[in-house]
């Protein structure tokens, strides 16, 4: 059992006085603020390409079933095995992991949920470790591709994607198989290429919606109807605000799947470089005109709330304003939960300036002088 010197330098660092090793350890509590996986995930992630030991304590305890669930540990191991580091305490249920992390290297790496865990949120952990490292890192991802409570693959390529080029991320993806609740299956290649650094990002003027599209999908024995249903809702409700704009909602019946599933994805791109999107899956005892519907408001309430990003891409990009080296400013909607508690994470982490600026009820700016880190393995 590792001793702690309790001696505070700035926020939660401390001293590891244990095995004599000088050696220095973070200490974050995983039930701050939102209290879920996404602490963890960053966490983790940041450590590993600050080459900082961690300690997580009370993971998930905002969660109905706190610890580790097999996606958050399946994301956690996946960021070590990158680095070759080591990882105390990770096993499903755990509610404490300690993360001595090593050097990134590029080569191919693989996780697998066993579940339906999202595989995009086990990009979300490691792709940002890959940035920083020799050369290309691919990873093959397995798990659910379309999971509810966290990004939809299409999410990620449609949205997520194109921003983070913004940053200087870049990345490929190919969808070999699509997975779905309860077995999950799916498997996604990714391809991420290293940076020197990251760039800044301004983004303040949502500018005008020029086009609207998306996918609608059924997989495995559920009739295609349903995709036209929630497509047709979806573009209805989408009208009502945007008469002139082209809305086009492909329909797909996926073959290349495990399991059953629907849902839909619809994203709005405007004149000055910003991509919204929203998102629905099918459920059990919910009519596919609803999904649809539901959907399409929910695209129209990001596109009216005034900010340049939709609320799940703001606490997906902190992590990336953190790093970058200089100052991202994006308008935003109100702030989310998801993104205080990246940003609080991100501070004590990092010596990465945030300040969230309100400039309407409904509207804030968050800045942030980025830490400017320098991938010190790339020569050329
Ligand atoms: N519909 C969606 N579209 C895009 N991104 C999403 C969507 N739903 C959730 N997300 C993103 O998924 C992440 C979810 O993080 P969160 O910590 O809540 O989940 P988690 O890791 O599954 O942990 P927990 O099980 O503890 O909730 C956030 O980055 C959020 O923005």
């Amino acid at each position: 059992m590792l001793q702690f010197k309790k001696s505070l330098n700035y926020f939660g660092k401390v001293e590891m006085a244990s095995l004599g090793s000088g050696d220095k350890l973070f200490r974050i509590d995983g039930s701050d603020l939102e209290g879920g996986g996404q602490i963890l995930r960053n966490t983790v992630a940041i450590c590993c390409l600050l080459h900082e030991s961690v300690k997580v304590e009370k993971i998930r305890a905002g969660r109905s079933k706190p610890g580790l669930r097999p996606q958050h540990l399946t994301g956690i191991q996946l960021i070590c095995d990158i680095c070759g580091g080591k990882l105390i305490g990770g096993h499903v249920n755990s509610t404490e992991i300690e993360f001595h992390p090593g050097n990134v290297k590029s080569g191919n790496y693989l996780a697998d949920t066993h579940t339906a865990g999202s595989i995009c949120l086990l990009m979300q952990a490691a792709l940002p470790c890959f940035l920083m490292g020799n050369g290309p890192g691919t990873m093959t991802l397995r798990g659910g591709t379309n999971a509810d409570m966290a990004p939809p693959i299409d999410y990620t390529l449609m949205v997520f994607k194109p921003i983070a080029e913004k940053f200087g991320v870049k990345f490929d993806c190919e969808i070999a198989r699509r997975g779905y609740f309860p077995k999950g299956g799916g498997e996604v290649f990714v391809k991420v290429y290293p940076v020197k650094e990251l760039t800044p990002v301004t983004m303040l003027d949502p500018g005008k919606v020029t086009c609207i599209y998306g996918r609608a999908f059924v997989a495995g024995v559920l009739p295609v109807r349903i995709a036209h249903e929630m497509a047709e809702n979806c573009e209805r409700a989408i009208r009502q605000d945007f008469k002139d704009v082209p809305v086009k909602i492909e329909i797909v019946k996926e073959t290349n799947c495990v399991g059953n599933g629907t849902g839909i994805i619809v994203c709005a791109d405007t004149d000055t470089g910003c991509t919204f999107g929203a998102s629905g899956l099918g459920k059990k005892g919910v009519p596919a005109h609803v999904v649809g519907k539901e959907t399409g408001e929910s695209l129209l309430n990001q596109l009216c709330h005034g900010g340049c990003v939709d609320d799940f891409l703001q606490d997906q990009l902190i992590i990336l304003m953190a790093l970058a080296n200089g100052k991202s400013k994006i308008r935003c909607g109100p702030v989310t939960l998801h993104s205080e508690t990246a940003i609080h994470v991100a501070k004590q982490l990092t010596d990465a300036k945030f300040t969230v600026n309100k400039i309407s009820a409904g509207q804030t700016v968050i800045e942030c002088e980025g830490i400017g880190l320098k991938n010190q393995q790339l020569t050329s």
